[in-house]
């Protein structure tokens, strides 16, 4: 198994690193943040927006379009890459945390997952060898096994159920794999048990993958929690392989996970807290509705430089969203994004420099509470 990824530098005073991951459509520079495009776009916004903003890779979601508008039509418009107009690294989820998120789950067997349709209610399976299927079929550069995400909190007895089944179905992702250049990354599940989780690093570094994933955090538990088994399983994770942390997160998260030795990240905060109208700055939060920003002729952050800060004033996103106008969404979302991927380059630039302690001080010391 030779690693996609190329170790760069490592932080003399902490576990950062600067490193690269090669996949068919490009090389991505790490530490590295993912916008979410769950449905195959990034809400609101176009690729050539992402390009401009500097993304280098974003989300897809096998469950999502495996529902609609289904893998095989992707497929025949030569997948998702020519089907979004994206021709940069693609990341696809399995769906795992999805079909957990859905209410009315059916059942899990040893075979695979039975659910319902959250759009039509309509019966349908997906093992985990479908999840590869589907995945290659949609062309994405990074697969994700398709895996059981344990709820919080859970007993260690469900833990163990659930992480040993994610185990025995990760073995049955890598045997269905044709390698044809696309990557497959294992998932560590383990609920909040330390010494499942280590467990499960074994178990998958046994099996073989391009790529590792800490799955099954950022789902209610506390942040030091998090923090802590982020700490102290990235340290088991392969140094020679990508570290990805699921669902992450804040820029704190991302901070504070990357001084802990995570190299690539996902999290909706940005696009979301965009269409909300909660603005990411280099000082804090700004929440866009607010009265005070009525009449206020400055951008959203005047250290920034995205399109929307160098041609909009905060009066103007307020009026957009109090109007409920589409342009609220998007202005918003490429300034939220521009942040995140703006962040994640100055802390590549800090690691390469062998300065992200002190970059991580700094952080901190400009946030006040907006
Ligand atoms: C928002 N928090 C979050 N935790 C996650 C955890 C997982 C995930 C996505 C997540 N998002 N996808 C998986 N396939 N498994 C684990
Ligand atoms: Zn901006």
């Amino acid at each position: 198994m030779t690693s996609p990824f190329t170790l760069h530098s490592q932080a003399s005073d902490c576990a950062a690193r600067r490193g690269e991951v090669r996949t068919l459509h490009g090389t991505v520079q790490t530490p590295v943040f993912m916008p979410v495009g769950t449905q195959a776009t990034v809400k609101g916004v176009t690729p050539e927006n992402l390009k401009e903003l500097g993304a280098q890779i974003i989300l897809g979601n096998t469950y999502h379009l495996y529902i609609r508008p289904g893998h095989e039509l992707i497929r025949s418009f030569g997948g998702l890459h020519k089907f979004m107009n994206w021709d940069q690294p693609i990341l696809t989820d399995s769906g795992g945390f999805q079909i957990f998120s859905l209410k009315d789950l059916t059942k899990i067997t040893e075979e695979g997952a039975a659910f319902k349709s959250h759009l039509d209610g309509s019966k349908l399976f997906l093992s985990p060898e479908d999840a590869v299927a589907v995945q290659e079929a949609l062309g994405s550069d990074i697969m994700m096994c398709l895996d059981t995400c344990i709820p919080y909190p859970a007993t260690r007895e469900e833990a163990i159920a659930s992480t040993d089944l994610t185990g025995r179905w990760a073995k049955r992702s890598r045997a269905a794999h044709k390698e044809r250049g696309q990557l497959l990354f294992g998932i560590i599940q383990g609920g909040m048990y330390p010494d499942l989780r280590a467990k499960a690093v074994e178990e998958l570094v046994e099996v073989g993958f391009d790529g590792y994933a800490l799955g099954g955090l950022s789902v209610g538990e506390p942040a030091e929690l998090m923090m802590e088994i982020t700490e102290e399983i990235a340290a088991l994770m392969p140094a020679d392989y990508p570290r990805y942390l699921m669902g992450v997160g804040t820029p704190e998260n991302l901070v504070e996970a990357v001084y802990r030795g995570i190299d690539m990240f996902d999290c909706v905060m940005p696009t979301r807290n965009a269409r909300n109208g909660m603005l990411f700055t280099s000082s804090g939060r700004l929440v866009i509705k607010n009265a005070r920003h009525q009449d206020d002729q400055r951008p959203v952050d005047e250290e920034c430089d995205c399109y929307t800060c160098r041609h909009y004033s905060r009066a103007y996103l307020r009026h957009l969203f109090m109007a409920r106008e589409i342009l609220s969404s998007q202005l918003n979302t490429i300034h939220n994004l521009h942040y995140y991927v703006g962040l994640m380059a100055r802390i590549r630039k800090a690691i390469e420099e062998d300065r992200f302690a002190q970059f991580r001080q700094e952080f901190y010391a400009k946030r006040t509470v907006e």
